[in-house]
């Protein structure tokens, strides 16, 4: 575009523009406007809290992001009740972070649920500092805050990919063998049973080449939908440790009980049907010894797994160590 097209452009939008700034000491937008723009194009809103009175002010995107109706918030609401509207799973975390700053004069940055009128979660992020006013005696906290809830739900999405396999929707390896990891620190911890179950389909290769491999794919989404997931737990994580073989972690359960929930596992896939033939699972058991590190409790679950197949398949081993 050309100067001449330029200014020609200009003069149409400034026709278009209801709002003409006349105010000579702005070099064209005048500042109050940019910072309206920067508002409305950032999606932000600005609050403001009187530290004296305890009185806080949300302009009216605030308002719209807490679910308030227009004009709600003009006169400003006490602090107790703009807390009402954090998530009570949060309060904690927003009030010792709010007395913090207030204290320390410590610029405030958080990010927290709201819940509103309507029950809406929000997912808002916050930011404010100390800002004390000439010639008042008050003494203010300014701020503004954000909704980024799209922004939270796709870094879970994205979270959720990132440790899922993408056949089966079980955990993937590399977050099985996090969970390991944490799993064993609690039981630890916390003095608690804990063991982990290896599966492995029976002749599966024997599917693929028979079936192809899309049979083979659909088996094992069943194997995971119709047999295992039925007899967990909701605290217990499964996941796909390679080709046709599952890790099962199971926190606060015993060797025995483990034991059990294999059996209803190997019972229910012995009830699926897959084309003609059937199907089946061996399973290798292993109860976390204290002092084992994950390394080595796996590899006792996988050597249970290798004598099952060893000792003919379709069958559940416990891990025995060998006699010292
Ligand atoms: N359809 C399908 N097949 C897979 C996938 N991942 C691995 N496999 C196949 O799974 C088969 C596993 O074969 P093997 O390890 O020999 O095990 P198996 O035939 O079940 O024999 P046993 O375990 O000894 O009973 C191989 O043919 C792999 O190609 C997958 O995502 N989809």
């Amino acid at each position: 575009m050309d100067p001449v097209q330029q200014m020609e452009l200009g003069d149409r939008l400034m026709l278009h523009n209801p709002v003409r700034i006349t105010n000579t000491a702005c070099s064209g937008t005048c500042p109050q406007r940019k910072l309206d723009i920067l508002q409305q194009v950032a999606g932000i809103g600005f609050w403001e809290l009187d530290l004296k009175t305890g009185h806080v002010w949300l302009d009216g995107r605030l308002q719209e992001i807490y679910g308030l109706s227009p004009g709600e918030n003009n006169l400003g609401i006490e602090l107790r009740t703009w807390r009402k509207y954090v998530h009570p799973e949060d309060q904690p975390r927003v009030q010792q972070g709010f007395w913090r700053a207030a204290e320390l004069a410590l610029p405030w940055r958080l990010q927290f649920r709201a819940i509103r009128p309507d029950q809406q979660v929000r997912h808002i992020r916050s930011e404010g500092r100390l800002e004390p006013i000439p010639n008042d005696q008050s003494v203010y906290f300014v701020g503004f805050e954000e909704d980024v809830t799209d922004r939270v739900a796709l870094e879970q999405e994205l979270e959720r990919q990132a440790q899922q396999d993408g056949l089966t929707g079980t955990y993937n390896r590399r977050k099985m063998d996090n969970l390991l990891h944490q799993e064993r620190e609690r039981a630890i911890r916390y003095r608690q049973q804990l063991t982990a179950m290896l599966i492995d389909a029976d002749g599966f290769k024997a599917i693929n080449d028979n079936y192809g491999h899309e049979a083979g794919d659909e088996l094992l989404h069943d194997l995971v939908h119709c047999c295992f997931r039925p007899c967990l737990r909701t605290i217990d994580h499964l996941g796909r440790w390679g080709g046709d073989e599952f890790l099962v972690i199971l926190p606060e359960t015993s060797e025995e009980a483990a034991y059990h929930v294999a059996e209803r596992i190997r019972d229910q896939v012995e009830t699926l049907q897959p084309g003609p033939g059937a199907i089946t699972v061996s399973i290798g058991i292993s109860a976390y010894q204290p002092e084992e590190s994950p390394r080595d409790w796996l590899r006792s679950a996988d050597f249970a797994l290798y004598e099952a197949k060893r000792g003919g398949r379709n069958r559940i081993t416990r891990y025995r160590s060998p006699p010292a």
